[in-house]
């Protein structure tokens, strides 16, 4: 069986690397090539030995904040056609949930994640490396709307956090990450000539 293509989709939180995902997929469905999806996220360490508050002052902006291990031993295993057992995360209550979920592999396999760039050591194992690029004023906006409606955060909760971590750790870390990117895309998760080039690269790739 041929490994499977894998496409790495990077950039700031609320850059729209969901909204992009979301419309690769709808892009591939004329394809008929079945898409995993992973997401980062889901690696976030667990962390059921601290407290609450000690959870909520943690920096999840930092690459140490995820496992990357597992996501890399999980990635060798897509390649070489053996099931994983993905994490599931809860933003609310910052950690793992109990139950994994079997996933098998697929022809495409889309990741998607800040600090997916980050790494040296994920790099190689990357098809495909793109970074949305979208302002930070216009992130922290998006993140606003999202965190308060789906991750059960307050307005003031996630000012705080921008500054202590999001916005530093953004320039630190995520910002040097997009010169490791074979397509930096402007304009976020609805950008239609991005969308078309890189659907026409993978269809070129997979024939
Ligand atoms: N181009 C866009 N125009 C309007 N809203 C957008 C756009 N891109 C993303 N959003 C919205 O902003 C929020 C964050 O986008 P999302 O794709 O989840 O970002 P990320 O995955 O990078 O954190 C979502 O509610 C999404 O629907
Ligand atoms: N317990 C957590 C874990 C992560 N975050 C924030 O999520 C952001 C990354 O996710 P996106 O879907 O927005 O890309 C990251 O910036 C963390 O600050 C959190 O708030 N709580």
């Amino acid at each position: 069986m041929q490994p499977p293509l894998i496409i790495a989709i990077s950039g700031a939180s609320g850059s729209g690397k969901s909204l992009f995902t979301e419309n690769l997929i709808n892009a591939f469905s004329e394809y008929h090539k079945p898409v995993r999806v992973l997401r980062e996220d889901h690696y976030y360490r667990a962390q059921d030995h601290l407290s609450m508050p000690e959870r909520e002052k943690n920096n999840y902006d930092h690459p140490d904040a995820f496992e990357h291990e597992l996501l890399k031993a999980h990635l060798s295993a897509l390649r070489s056609g053996q099931p994983i057992d993905y994490p599931h995360y809860c933003f609310n209550t910052h950690t793992r949930l109990p139950d994994t979920e079997r996933l098998n592999p697929a022809p495409v396999i889309i990741l998607e994640g800040i600090m997916l760039l980050t790494r040296a050591e994920l790099l190689p194992l990357y098809d495909v490396k793109i970074f949305i690029d979208t302002p930070l004023d216009i992130c922290l906006m998006r993140r606003m709307l999202r965190d308060v409606k789906e991750r059960g955060r307050t307005l003031e909760s996630i000012a705080e956090q921008y500054e202590a971590t999001v916005k530093p750790m953004y320039h630190q870390y995520i910002e040097p990450s997009r010169f490791t990117a074979d397509v930096v895309v402007t304009q976020g998760g609805e950008n239609q000539i991005a969308l078309d080039v890189i659907k026409s690269h993978i269809q070129q790739v997979l024939q």
